[in-house]
């Protein structure tokens, strides 16, 4: 287990710029140091890049001034070649030592990034996570973090030093020759603009072939979460040729996108051509009339050179700058839009005392013009022990979901003893609510782990009380690992009925005043049921209770029953009162087989 204080916790929901720049410029704030001095470093090495044509200029100067006798050549050459050596050390010095900050900085970026996604998804509400996948946030979350990391480099690693070196480039070459200066600007300036819009032309077909990628790898996943049933049809023949159309189609994208590219080559090889016998031939025509040196004729070939190689590819890196920020902008547009469910600016910790829970004329619906309540009055009393029945679709689970605050009512309210819980922190009610839900899904974490999960300061001893309450003792003591043992992804590694009792324990541990059961113990065979129930009607204590059951006969004991007809409360009273009534509920009662409701309703 971690080794932090459970107590530590933010209740406020983390706030995150929404538009992508400013939401990148949010992530890498927390170096401006590093990142300051990284930019010093690529400026640097920049500088010691675009100087060594101007040393290698000096060289050629001097060979020039030479006359026949070799003797003084070093003592003549000394000052550029130490240039030369001091630009190349330099240069090893910057890019390493930036090289390094790139190591300090770049997985603490990304750790960073994750970080606040994280937090901020953490805090969405239960039905933005029923419309979003969980593989999907995931790989939301790490594509983002990737690509502002990526994004940042691009910018002070790539176009930075570039930007450099066509500047630089460009003044020393106004400095040979205005003339020559101006033929390369313009020839900078139009490169870049056409890279530029090339890059953007292209952003439709790398796009495209972007979503055949994840359309297979989708199709991938489909396939080996369902190899079972491929297996079961004898279909793996089927499977192959099914994944084939996709992969066909992802190799036409592909196609279309570097056949692009291909051409976008062509255009760069020809421009560098002509940029090369362009200086070339300027430079030759301008040393032959005497206007420049040869040594200047030399810098400028070697400007040119320099050029061409920073140039190559900008098409490409700005393809992929666009990419990183799409990404960006995608996982802003995913996870960082606003919170369903935010607790108030003045909201307050909720503290139950009684445990007293009203619905005061409450109006609700997924869709709010198709209302499943419509003005839902209801009152449980302190430590009353309720059972909520009736059809399948009736509104039981609509009920226990506003009481979790999982959705907001569009009108009424809802109060535990007289304080609106619209009003109170989240976690401070689900502090005080516990809920047993009919499929629980547990960490792939150790059992341990998991029943410990409702109190995280619990000792050993509490854990396996709680356990052993929930019988889940007796069958966690054959297993090889004992507590340790891990349960596999969402609990897959237990059966329905030991995920049951282990979502118990963990409650029983938690022992908040108001208990919510949704069907807890409907996978477990009824000798285990009955004990567990009996072990669940000590843990009750004095809490107020709310089960749900379409077996009316884990509810008839209760105090009293509660019957849903169609978001409408329709019968309420003791299950003996219920059925003297002779009644909806008796005759569910009545209809019952082997203990279960019908799923049809039957009407009246
Ligand atoms: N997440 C949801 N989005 C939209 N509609 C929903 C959602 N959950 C439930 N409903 C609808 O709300 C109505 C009440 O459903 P609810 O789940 O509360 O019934 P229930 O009595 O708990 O049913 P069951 O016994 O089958 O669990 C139904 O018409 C259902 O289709």
């Amino acid at each position: 287990m971690p080794n932090f204080s459970p107590f530590q916790r933010t209740r406020e929901a983390p706030n995150l710029p929404t538009g992508t720049v400013k939401f990148i410029l949010y992530c890498i704030s927390s170096f401006p140091g590093l990142l300051t001095l990284m930019l010093i470093l690529e400026t640097g090495q920049a500088a010691c890049n675009i100087l060594v044509p101007y040393a290698v200029k000096a060289i050629m100067d001097g060979v020039a001034s030479l006359t026949g006798d070799t003797g003084p050549v070093l003592k003549t050459l000394q000052q550029p070649l130490l240039l030369l050596a001091g630009l190349a050390l330099a240069e090893i010095i910057f890019s390493r030592t930036s090289g390094a900050l790139l190591i300090i900085i770049g997985p603490r970026l990304r750790q960073r990034t994750t970080q606040k996604l994280f937090a901020y998804l953490q805090y969405h509400s239960v039905s933005y996570f029923g419309h979003h996948f969980a593989g999907a946030l995931a790989h939301r979350i790490s594509e983002t973090a990737i690509s502002v990391n990526h994004t940042t480099w691009s910018v002070l690693c790539e176009f930075w030093p570039i930007t450099i070196t066509f500047s630089v480039s460009i003044f020393l070459l106004l400095g040979v020759h205005q003339g020559l200066g101006q033929y390369v600007a313009s020839w900078v300036l139009a490169y870049i603009a056409i890279s530029y819009w090339l890059a953007t032309r292209c952003q439709h077909y790398a796009k495209s072939y972007a979503a055949t990628r994840s359309q297979v790898n989708g199709k991938i996943v489909d396939a080996v979460s369902n190899m079972l049933n491929a297996k079961l049809f004898a279909r793996l023949d089927y499977e192959r040729r099914y994944l084939n159309e996709y992969l066909e189609t992802e190799v036409r994208a592909g196609r279309r996108t570097f056949w692009y590219m291909e051409r976008v080559r062509w255009f760069q090889f020809i421009a560098a051509a002509a940029l090369k016998i362009g200086t070339v031939y300027y430079a030759l025509t301008l040393w032959e009339g005497g206007i420049i040196s040869v040594g200047d004729f030399t810098m400028s070939i070697a400007l040119a050179l320099l050029i061409i190689s920073d140039a190559r590819n900008l098409t490409r890196r700005f393809l992929e700058f666009f990419e990183y920020v799409g990404n960006v902008a995608n996982g802003i547009d995913t996870i960082v839009r606003p919170h369903e469910i935010v607790d108030k600016p003045e909201a307050t910790p909720l503290i139950v005392t009684h445990g007293r829970i009203e619905f005061r004329h409450v109006r609700f619906g997924y869709d709010p013009s198709q209302p499943v309540f419509e003005d839902l009055n209801v009152i449980i009393e302190p430590g009353q022990r309720v059972g909520l029945v009736g059809f399948s679709g009736s509104g039981k689970s609509t009920f226990v979901a506003l009481m979790l605050r999982n959705y907001e009512p569009q009108d009424g309210a809802i109060l535990i003893d007289d304080v609106d819980i619209a009003g109170v922190f989240q976690d401070s009610l689900h502090e005080q609510v516990s809920l047993i839900p009919q499929d629980p899904s547990l960490f792939h974490r150790s059992l341990k782990e998991n029943i410990g999960y409702g109190k995280l300061d619990a000792e050993d001893a509490e854990i396996i009380g709680a356990a052993d309450l929930a019988h889940a003792d007796e069958f966690i003591k054959d297993m090889k690992e004992g507590y340790d043992a891990l349960v596999g992804e969402r609990g897959v590694k237990l059966s329905g009925g030991q995920r049951q009792r282990i979502a118990i324990a963990r409650v029983m541990l938690k022992d908040a005043p108001i208990l919510i059961l949704d069907e807890a113990t409907s996978s477990l065979d009824s000798v285990t049921e009955k004990t567990i129930q009996e072990n669940l009607d000590r843990a009750m204590g004095r809490k107020t209770v709310i089960a749900v059951a379409h077996r009316l006969s884990t509810i008839a004991h209760l105090d009293r029953i509660l019957v849903f007809d169609n978001g409408r409360i329709v019968e309420d009273g003791s299950h003996n009162e219920l059925l003297d009534r002779k009644g909806f509920y008796h005759r569910l009662w009545s209809m019952q087989a082997g203990g279960f409701l019908p799923e049809e309703a039957v009407s009246g």
